[in-house]
């Protein structure tokens, strides 16, 4: 069987939230990488896999997937015997709920903070204070209901570790690594779930190829 293709690069949060099920499942899979800086995302060859343009894309033999959350959900039910096994036999009210509060809740509020508080230094910007202060304060009133739940669960669908909790990690180690990781670290239950997940060796294999240039120095 032709390896499994993920398109995008090893530094994209989203690509990792691919990355992170991939080796979760155990499957051997080949990084294309697809240079943002270049517009390749933009040409037709990148835009025959994803037409909206946007990393990562999965190619599996045959099919061809976008939309990181897409991805894993199809990674996590084709290879359900693959690995670790993502999601529940039986329906999980709470699975489907915290996949649906990961996408609308948490990314919402991470994404511009990682954005601003990390990849933009990285590119030579400056964060936007006004940015960072407003996601800054949506997240903690959303973590506040994360630490609430997870006093009551180990993970987010229960007693197992599963998709719902993977497809945050890719944000929570961004986040980690910015001014506002307090974030997380000031609620225990979430700093000890997020501590956790983080300690999987498919997770930290996922984190130990990402390539964190240094912010470019002061000029
Ligand atoms: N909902 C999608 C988001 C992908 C995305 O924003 N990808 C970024 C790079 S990673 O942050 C991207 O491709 N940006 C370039 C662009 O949007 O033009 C997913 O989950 O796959």
């Amino acid at each position: 069987m032709a390896p499994l293709k993920l398109y995008g690069l090893p530094l994209s949060p989203n690509v990792v939230r691919v990355a992170t099920v991939l080796n979760e499942k155990g499957l051997e899979f080949e990084v294309v990488p697809v240079d943002l800086t270049t517009g390749a995302h933009k040409q037709p060859e990148f835009l025959a896999l994803n037409p909206f343009g946007q990393i990562p894309a999965l190619e599996d033999g045959d099919e061809v997937l976008y939309e990181s959350r897409a991805i894993n959900r199809y990674i996590a039910t084709k290879y359900k015997s693959d690995g670790a096994d993502l999601l529940p036999t039986i329906p999980s009210a709470k699975l489907e709920v915290w996949l649906e509060v990961e996408s609308h809740h948490f990314y919402p509020n991470a994404s511009p903070l990682v954005y601003h508080l990390l990849v933009k230094p990285m590119m030579g910007g400056a964060p936007d204070p006004l940015v960072v202060d407003k996601h800054a304060h949506q997240l903690a009133k959303v973590l506040d209901i994360y630490e609430d739940h997870l006093a009551k669960n180990k993970y987010l669908a229960g007693d197992e570790f599963t998709l719902a909790d993977a497809n945050h990690m890719s944000y929570l180690f961004y986040l980690s690594k910015t001014p506002k990781a307090g974030l997380v670290a000031e609620r225990p239950h979430v700093k000890a779930w997020w501590e956790d997940i983080a300690a999987r060796p498919a997770f930290k294999k996922t984190v130990a190829g990402i390539p964190f240039p240094p912010p470019p120095s002061a000029a």
